[in-house]
């Protein structure tokens, strides 16, 4: 039995307690320290395991989050739950002894399936850090990912030819990850010796740091400089960081130079990088670079048939279909919503239908019919005219984007408490004078033009769901 598969209550305690924190904390701290954790709770819940990557991870965790953690465990599980952290081992534990709960997240799987850093497994058998289960038969299609899908086919199938580098970017959740471990996996298939390496940039980061105090750098070099496929996700945090920049800057070249292929993702693209060289922003920028859009209705839909299949549960379509057009910013929190649909079931005992789905959903639901968030105004604005969420901040001009950014800040407007002057801030830090031309422009245009009003009227009524 796989470890994403096991589940009992505690599996879901620990779920349940990270749909809190998610709410809790900001999304950056969330993604980067909470979500990776691999956490297993004792069957009798006389203690849990948090498990972390490294040491320096393990005395933030324990500094910022063990509290918190500990205080959650005991307001849902109604007992005192002793935390203990420790460094995620290098064989998986026991999974009949133990109730996992991991996220089906690349980085959580390679902390806890990792046998050190590159230079750490010299000697030994080289360990790529591929998920197995992120392949492209899981990946569901959709106008979101089709043509980020198509180019991750073609260099899996053509390695070091066409769009070299490749650079996927999107926002959270959309399946950037697992596109690139389909990547490799898909390589590992056709050729089992090729030499592939999945890393997170953070764990890059951490490589160089470590290479750097131990004098290894020639190993490093060697490691790094004789991959067929390097795919290295969430290049952003590489922002800041000259030495590690450097260092990826000549592993890069040495790469490219041998036709080995590199594929990177990001939450932006090249050009939108912060504190990121320049000549490696113009590297980045030199093969492809493709977007992975938030998820359509149907796709939403279909994705969550098919992980509900998978987990052997049967979702009826009409839930199916309930849930997606509820949940529609990314697949993680489509995830997120069929996990507590299906605990809820488990607890309550009760069949899958529309009005569980409801009462599991409930907090997810009132959060959102309450608040419009600007940002998700952008998003849905974004993808209602086919342009890049990215392009809401901007300062391009051209009439298919500016439109709809003067369609989103009138939006923006109606529908959120925001004033002019903030709304300017979260467009790219435009002044309020901009916000207030725009929302001027559309509400004497929509009064004129039958086929804006239609459209706004869509709009609206997509965002208060
Ligand atoms: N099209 C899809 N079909 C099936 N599962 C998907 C799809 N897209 C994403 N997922 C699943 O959603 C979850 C989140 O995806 P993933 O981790 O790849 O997102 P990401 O874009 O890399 O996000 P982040 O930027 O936060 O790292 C994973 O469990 C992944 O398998």
């Amino acid at each position: 039995m796989s470890a994403a598969s096991v589940s009992g209550q505690n599996d879901d305690l620990w779920q349940i307690c990270v749909d809190h924190l998610a709410q809790e904390l900001p999304e950056q701290q969330f993604n980067t320290w909470i979500r990776p954790l691999v956490v297993i709770v004792a069957p009798d819940l006389s203690k849990a395991t948090v498990q972390v990557g490294n040491r320096f991870k393990l005395d933030w965790v324990r500094a910022q989050y063990a509290a918190r953690i500990a205080a959650l465990f005991e307001q849902l599980s109604g007992q005192r739950i002793p935390i203990e952290l420790a460094l995620a081992p290098r064989e998986a534990p026991v999974k009949s002894e133990l109730v996992v709960r991991k996220f089906e997240r690349a980085a959580g799987v390679a902390e806890l399936a990792s046998v050190g850093t590159p230079e750490e497994a010299a000697g030994s058998a080289f360990k790529n850090r591929l998920n197995s289960a992120l392949t492209f038969d899981t990946l569901i299609e959709g106008t979101a990912n089709r043509m980020g899908r198509a180019a991750a086919l073609h260099v899996a199938s053509s390695l070091g030819q066409l769009y070299n580098p490749l650079f996927i970017y999107g926002g959270v959740g959309l399946g950037k990850t697992h596109l690139m471990h389909a990547i490799g996996n898909k390589l590992m298939a056709d050729n089992p010796a090729a030499k592939v390496l999945y890393i997170h940039a953070e764990q890059f980061v951490s490589d160089v740091v470590k290479a750097y105090q131990r004098k290894t750098f020639d190993d490093f070099k060697e490691r790094y400089h004789s991959l067929d496929l390097l795919l290295i996700d969430d290049v952003q945090f590489l922002a800041n960081k000259d030495r590690t920049q450097e260092e990826f800057f000549n592993a890069f070249e040495a790469l490219l130079t041998k036709k080995s292929h590199i594929v990177m993702t990001s939450d932006t693209y090249p050009k939108g990088l912060a504190d990121i060289h320049e000549r490696l922003v113009s590297r980045f920028d030199s093969g492809l670079t493709v977007a992975i859009e938030p998820p359509e209705l149907e796709m939403r839909v279909a994705i969550l048939i098919r992980k509900a299949d998978a987990d052997g549960a049967v979702l009826p379509e009409e839930v199916a279909f309930f849930v997606a057009k509820n949940v529609r910013s990314n697949v993680r929190e489509l995830e997120g919503a069929l996990r507590k649909i299906q605990a809820y079931s488990r607890f309550s005992h009760k069949e899958i239908s529309i009005q569980l789905a409801r009462e599991a959903l409930r907090d997810l639901l009132s959060i959102q019919n309450r608040q419009i968030s600007v940002e998700n105004i952008q998003k849905t604005v974004a993808n209602y005219y086919k342009i890049k969420v990215a392009d809401m901040y901007s300062k391009k001009r051209p009439a298919n984007i500016a439109r709809p950014r003067q369609i989103a800040m009138y939006l923006a407007k109606e529908l959120t408490q925001k004033s002019l002057p903030e709304i300017g801030e979260l467009f790219g830090g435009r002044d309020h004078t901009t916000v207030l031309h725009a929302v001027r422009k559309m509400a004497a245009e929509r009064q004129l033009m039958t086929e804006l009003n239609q459209q706004l009227h869509v709009l609206e009524q997509t965002l208060k769901g």
